[in-house]
């Protein structure tokens, strides 16, 4: 179900006004998921895509929160805008992209960031450095003088949103707090207390 227009209006205020305000990563965001155990796993990632459908970020298929999403989808993420004291919450369901939305931006990243995407085998052991500057070595040969591919195991997420919070920061600390929630397929929308 997509956003509502005034929280995509927000969103897209929000982050601009902290690009604005000279934010270093404005797209960054804190993603948690549920491990198979119920315990809760967070970790930075960068949004790749915003559109009123929700929040995308790309990463390894096979690493702990790329499992972690394949077993239940749970996904949380929040934004903070330190300079301008602002903070966007998300509550929703992961679901991957499409091959053709990843293979675009896959080409679009930096070739030493694609052959890192071949190299690494995010978040399993290694034994030291020495093992992935070599890996990154080997795929650096293999795909001499050609496009890198994008790795089967490396794809993006859609979170699409059930709970989205904006929240204005005030010295006084009374902020401003205004939730969209998704209730029976329509979006409610309150303010409330900070
Ligand atoms: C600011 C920032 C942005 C990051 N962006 C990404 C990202 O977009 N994708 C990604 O896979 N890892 C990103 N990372 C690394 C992750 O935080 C994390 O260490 C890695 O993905 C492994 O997480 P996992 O073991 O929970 O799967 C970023 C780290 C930081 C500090
Ligand atoms: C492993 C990894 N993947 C992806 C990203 C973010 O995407 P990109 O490298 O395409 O900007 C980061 C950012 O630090 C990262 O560390």
């Amino acid at each position: 179900m997509a956003l509502p227009d005034e929280a995509v209006e927000r969103f897209r205020e929000g982050l601009d006004e902290a690009i604005a305000a000279g934010e270093v990563e404005p797209t960054a965001m804190c993603l948690s998921t549920l491990g198979v155990d119920g315990g809760l796993s967070s970790r930075m990632v960068l949004m790749k895509a915003f559109t009123p459908e929700g929040f995308v970020f790309y990463t390894n298929l096979e690493s702990r929160k790329g499992t972690q999403l394949a077993a239940s989808g749970a996904a949380a993420l929040v934004f903070h805008w330190k300079a301008t004291e602002r903070q966007v919450r998300v509550e929703g369901v992961a679901e991957p992209v499409s091959d053709a939305d990843a293979d675009a931006y896959f080409a679009s990243r930096p070739r030493g960031s694609q052959l890192g995407a071949w190299a690494s085998d995010q978040s399993r052991p290694m034994a030291s450095r020495v093992t992935l500057v070599k890996r990154v070595a080997a795929v650096e040969a293999r795909y001499l003088g050609r496009p890198v591919p994008r790795p089967p195991h490396w794809s993006g997420f859609l979170v699409r949103p059930r709970l989205v919070e904006f929240w204005y920061g005030r010295r006084s600390r009374l902020h401003d707090r205004f939730v969209f929630t998704l209730d029976n397929g329509e979006w409610r929308r309150e303010r409330q207390f900070p």
